[in-house]
């Protein structure tokens, strides 16, 4: 494997002579989706690469300060659709191996800090370059057979968001470093410098968006921090896949270190170290809040005080108004609820109904939901796949016999599920009398959506309801074709989403476009994607350079 290490990108040369120029790099355009229709390039492309990630078995190791670390302590990671398929085996990073990645990362701090920040950002721009061209292809296959994603979805997060997040965040941090102090008396120059954080920085990422990994180890490592990232096992493949054509790129060794394990074996080495300078997180709240109370609860013990950027779970809605376009808003929601089978931080999970327009909208779900080909990755006309494991298909069948059970709630579409060969969860509709029944309130990360239907006369009262009834606050929906309804529901939803949607679907915020994020229980809303996250990882140093000696030290009027 390629190796680069930090002095051969940084000689005492470059050290000397710095930036001989202000350099601005080209303003990023948002990467257009290939459509992979028959006969393209890019399908024939990804046929290809399918063929050659399910020919394989691929030995993920640790890289630690560039050295590949086999441990032996292997754990497979499967086919979702097809368990029986083995697709790597993920080499667990033991205790030793973790401290091994903290030191190289707080080994390489210094250099790679110094780096000039033109030279940083061309690494991650010229990654972005490598997924979009001649990495494409294999990264889009190795996302669906990995993780189940059908190649839409995968060409959304494979190519466009990793792409996306790789150019836009070096733009934003390139409009980080030109913040300047407007004020300079005279005889004074003042500028903001914005160093790194002291220590190392942990990342620890979901399966379900392996741009949300390239992001959450590249958007400190852009600012000159260093990174030890825990990628999820479920989804290791892709992750590592990435982290390999950033090495490809030229990221010097120690700048990132790719340790996939066990979440507490990491979580607790590194949470521990006193050099822990920041936490990058993104998975459930319920991990969150384990790791950020670790944290908190280790005060004193750190350098300083670790930056915390958690993005978590959702319980995301679609609330119809009576003059709601009831088509757009149909097929909004399909898409919302069951895209990636409805494992998406965002997917729409909560509908609120009024009465007047129930049975068209029921009527059509049902309809369409009967439509939707719940398949393999690779077929071409499979809306869904399988759910990522056998513990997130348990979890979900819970929650569907709790439905079927229930005296408040009615299935009325989907309901089943079969991990005979694939952890397959088929669509599915609730109607429930109670707006507080559980699966309005708790995420369940699955392709379950649960509509609550409201006299229309009640419109602001519902809104009150959605607004306070899950803990999550993560992205909602309004659709109306009243504007009065539409100032009315943006108004009283204010707190109820980071990202909020007028006629469109709770999904697919695009970088660049729709900063992601939202508060309450689901997260501390840093805007994954904008100049917000990567003002996360800089500790600003100010400094006022005196150009005048001082020749008294007596005040003017004492003279
Ligand atoms: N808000 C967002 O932007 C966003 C985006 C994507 C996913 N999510 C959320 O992520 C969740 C789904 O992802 P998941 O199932 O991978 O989440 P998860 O919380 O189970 O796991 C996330 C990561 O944390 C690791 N982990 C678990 N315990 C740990 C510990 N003690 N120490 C260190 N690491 C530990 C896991 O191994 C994994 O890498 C959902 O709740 C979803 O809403 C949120
Ligand atoms: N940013 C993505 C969701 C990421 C979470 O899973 C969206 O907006 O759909």
């Amino acid at each position: 494997m390629l190796r680069t290490r930090i002095s051969a990108v940084l000689t005492p040369m470059t050290r000397a002579y710095g930036s001989l120029g202000t350099f601005s790099l080209p303003k990023p355009p948002s990467e257009p989706m290939l459509n992979y229709a028959p006969g393209s390039p890019e399908r024939a492309a990804l046929a290809e690469a399918l063929t050659e990630v399910s020919g394989e078995v691929v030995d993920i190791p640790c890289v630690v300060n560039g050295e590949e670390v086999y441990t032996g302590d292997v754990v497979e990671q499967v086919m979702p659709t097809r368990h029986s398929h083995v697709l790597a085996r993920v080499h667990r990073a033991s205790q030793e191996t973790v401290q091994a990645a903290i030191d190289a990362s707080l080994e390489a701090r210094a250099e790679w800090a110094a780096m000039p920040a033109e030279a940083r950002f061309a690494i991650f721009r010229k990654a972005a370059d490598l997924v979009a061209s001649k990495h494409r292809a294999k990264m889009c296959a190795t996302v669906m057979l990995g993780t189940g994603k059908n190649v839409w979805q995968a060409e959304i997060d494979a190519a466009v968001e990793t792409i996306d997040f790789f150019r836009f965040n070096t733009a934003f941090a390139e409009d980080i470093y030109a913040m300047q102090p407007p004020q300079n008396a005279p005889g004074n120059w003042n500028r903001s410098e914005y160093r790194p954080l002291e220590g190392f920085v942990l990342a620890v990422s979901p399966f379900n968006f392996c741009a949300i990994g390239a992001n959450l180890c590249t958007a400190p490592a852009m600012m000159g921090n260093t990174v030890v990232w825990k990628p999820a096992s479920t989804a290791a493949l892709g992750n590592y896949y990435v982290y390999n054509i950033l090495r490809e790129a030229g990221l010097p060794d120690g700048v990132i270190n790719f340790v996939p394990g066990s979440g507490p074996v990491i979580g607790d080495t590194c949470l521990n170290s006193p050099h822990l300078g920041g936490l990058h997180f993104t998975g459930s709240t319920e991990t969150f809040n384990s790791l950020s109370h670790a944290i908190t609860s280790n005060y004193g013990k750190y350098v300083g005080y670790p930056r915390v950027v958690g993005e978590t779970g959702g319980k995301n809605f679609h609330f119809l108004h009576a003059s709601a376009d009831v088509r757009s808003a149909v097929n909004n929601t399909l898409r919302g609820a069951f895209e990636y089978q409805g494992q998406k931080c965002s997917a729409t999970s909560r509908l609120y109904v009024p009465a007047s327009l129930w049975d068209e909208v029921r009527d059509s779900l049902v309809a369409e939901m009967a439509n939707i080909k719940v398949g393999q990755p690779y077929e071409f006309d499979a809306f869904m796949t399988a759910v990522i494991d056998k513990s997130s298909f348990d979890n979900i069948s819970r929650y569907l016999a709790a439905a079927a059970a229930a005296p408040d709630a009615e299935v009325l579409a989907g309901g089943s599920a079969d991990d005979s060969e694939g952890y397959f969860v088929e669509p599915t509709l609730i109607h429930t009398t109670d707006p507080h029944f559980l699966t309005m309130e708790e995420e369940i990360f699955g392709p379950v959506l649960t509509a609550y239907v409201y006299d229309d006369d009640k419109f602001e009262e519902t809104l009150e309801v959605c607004a306070s009834t899950s803990p999550y606050a993560l992205t909602g929906a309004v659709f109306a074709r009243d504007a009065d309804a539409l100032l009315t529901a943006d108004a009283a939803l204010k707190d109820a989403a980071g990202n909020f949607y007028v006629n469109d679907k709770s999904t697919g915020a695009v970088v660049g476009a729709q900063p992601f994020g939202g508060a309450r229980a689901s997260g501390t809303n840093d805007k994954a994607g904008s100049a917000l996250n990567l003002l996360r990882w800089v500790s600003a140093r100010t400094i006022k350079e005196n150009y005048l000696p001082l020749d008294d030290w007596r005040y003017p009027h004492m003279e």
